[in-house]
């Protein structure tokens, strides 16, 4: 085993991949492990939520670098921390799951040391291999006892269906899996720790809350303190922390593991990626986007009920997605009623030839009526172009977007009443919120499941600073800043999107010329735009 650094040379297959948990040996010593973060600058210390380089309790900024792991035939492992990487003679214990019955009928209890999972998985014949990630499930051996263990559990950021599920098979599993039974409940979010009660959770608490949307334990934005949150995790003697949220939790999360790590405590951090609107990157989706878009059919069952209804009516729906479009574009595909799609990825003009007026003109006259579909951070240039420009903010930082529902349903109307030959009717829906609030379906409660048990045999093999998740259609453990270097968004030169568009047939209001142009300036290359197989698609399956 040997760790080198991301400017290394990845190409020498050289090394074998080494797991702490599976080793069948005695106690390794892993005091040669090294730290993987660096500080820089000292500065003021902060307790608000910049979205800007994550910065530690004292304020310095923290540069990540990746743990890579390379092995032969090209294996390159982004691994995630483990405690022995800072503790050294941490005592391993065999996994209380190889007696547990429920498990018995399982064949391979346990996951291979050097299982991995691709990140890429469309390869040319001559291209890289890809980076890969530790591969989650049981490990033979953990680093907690049951009893030891005194878990918690906060749920930050906006609410997202499946929230009560994810916390019910965290209680469950740590409960029937590892015989834990110490686990708290952090209420309202991450100022919780700090500033508000706890819940004491127990099987029985949460066995029906599966069934209710929202989130038992509350949730909040902002108030966000480093060192009070891991001053409460401390006093409390909290050793494993789940933590559940969007991109910006995870951040946080990022920075609470590090400040852990600092004061070298034996506390696992585990990121459960909560992300309605698909914006987290790497990893294939997370619980309650399908949910959402199973959700918003209904809203556009009633555009289309109303819009038909009428002569020249128009129902509109507004979608959750602030910077990437894909429950609107799920959503649409999923209907086949929607005439129009519009998301933050793909700028539109309203005036002119091949503006969306002369669209909405000319499908009229085709349909009698039609559909549109917004996201809600689609057209918003154009939006602070006719409105004066506020730049607000919530209490996280995150900008608060104007209503394009109600600017679209305006301008839509003003445009048409100045025609004498063409009276609308429009109908404007936003269920955003009743999207938000509802339990999650089926499909959405097994992923909520998984997400959880694969959070807790992590934490119980000992890693940590991860947030867990499926890629290609394999749980894995994926290094923090990986899921909040980037934001997740709709690929518009990928064969999702030409499927949206030739499935409305609406215009793309794009020159094709102008897409490739851009993409290039972004040193993307260009075959990449062309055959659907670029890095940073992420679609939920192609
Ligand atoms: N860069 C950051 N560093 C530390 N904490 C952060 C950061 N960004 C956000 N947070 C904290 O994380 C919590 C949730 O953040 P935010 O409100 O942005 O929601 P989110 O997790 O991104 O979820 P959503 O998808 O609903 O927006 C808040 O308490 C916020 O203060
Ligand atoms: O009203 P809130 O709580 O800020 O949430 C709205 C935001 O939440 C999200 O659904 C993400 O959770 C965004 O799409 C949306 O802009
Ligand atoms: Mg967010």
């Amino acid at each position: 085993m040997d760790t080198i650094s991301s400017s290394a040379s990845l190409s020498t297959p050289r090394f074998r991949c080494f797991d702490p948990t599976n080793s069948y040996h005695a106690p390794v010593n892993h005091s040669h492990r090294p730290y993987f973060l660096t500080f820089s600058s000292n500065r003021s210390p902060t307790s608000s939520s910049p979205r800007d380089t994550p910065k530690d309790s004292m304020g310095n900024s923290i540069k990540y670098e990746p743990k890579i792991i390379a092995g032969e035939a090209g294996y390159v492992l982004e691994d995630v921390p483990h405690l022995t990487d800072y503790i050294s003679d941490l005592p391993t214990y065999p996994n209380p799951l190889q007696d547990n019955p429920s498990y018995s009928v399982v064949k391979q209890y346990f996951v291979n040391e050097d299982d991995t999972v691709a990140e890429k998985i469309v390869v040319h014949k001559e291209s890289p291999r890809g980076t890969h990630f530790r591969r989650a499930g049981p490990r033979q051996k953990v680093f907690y006892e049951s009893d030891e263990v005194h878990a918690c559990i906060v749920t930050c950021g906006g609410l997202c269906p499946g929230l009560n599920t994810v916390i019910r098979e965290l209680v469950g599993g740590l409960y029937y899996m590892y015989g834990v039974n110490k686990v708290l409940g952090i209420e309202g979010g991450y100022k919780g720790f700090y500033a508000r009660n706890t819940i004491s959770l127990s099987p029985k608490v949460v066995n029906d809350i599966h069934k209710r949307g929202g989130t038992i334990l509350g949730t909040s934005r902002g108030g966000y303190d480093t060192s009070k949150i891991v001053d409460s995790i401390q006093d409390r003697g909290i050793n494993q922390v789940y933590i559940i949220g969007g991109d910006g939790t995870q951040n946080g999360a990022s920075i609470i593991f590090e400040e852990i790590r600092r004061r070298a405590l034996k506390v696992s951090v585990v990121g459960i990626p909560k992300t309605i609107d698909n914006d987290i990157p790497v990893i294939d989706k997370s619980f309650g986007f399908d949910t959402a878009v199973e959700e918003a059919q209904r809203a556009i069952n009633a555009a289309h009920v109303e819009a038909e209804s009428f002569e020249n009516g128009i129902g509109l729906v507004k979608l959750m997605g602030r910077y990437s479009g894909f429950i609107a574009m799920y959503a649409t595909l999923a209907s086949r009623d929607v005439d129009c799609c519009l998301i933050p990825e793909s700028p539109f003009y309203l005036e002119g030839p091949g503006g969306l007026f002369e669209f909405i003109r000319k499908r009229l006259k085709e349909h009698g009526h039609m559909v549109i579909v917004i996201a809600e951070g689609a057209g918003q240039e154009l939006l602070s172009e006719s409105i004066r420009a506020m730049d607000h903010q919530d209490a996280s930082g995150n900008k608060l977007l104007q209503d394009v529902g109600l600017w679209i349903s305006q301008k839509i109307k003003d445009h048409f009443a100045k025609q004498k030959n063409m009276n609308i009717t429009l109908k404007y829906i936003d269920p955003t919120y009743m999207i938000r609030a509802v339990p999650s379906n089926a499909s959405d409660n097994v992923c909520c499941t998984l997400l959880a048990h694969s959070a807790i045999h992590g934490a119980m093999a000992g890693y940590t600073g991860f947030t867990v998740g499926p890629v290609n259609g394999r749980h894995a453990y994926i290094p923090f800043h990986r899921v909040t270097e980037r934001q997740n968004k709709v690929v518009i030169t990928d064969r999702m999107w030409a499927r949206l568009l030739s499935s409305t047939n609406q215009p793309s209001f794009l020159d094709p010329r102008d897409v490739i142009k851009d993409a290039v300036a972004d040193e993307k290359p260009q075959s990449q735009l062309l055959d659907g197989t670029t890095d940073d698609t992420d679609t939920l399956i192609d």
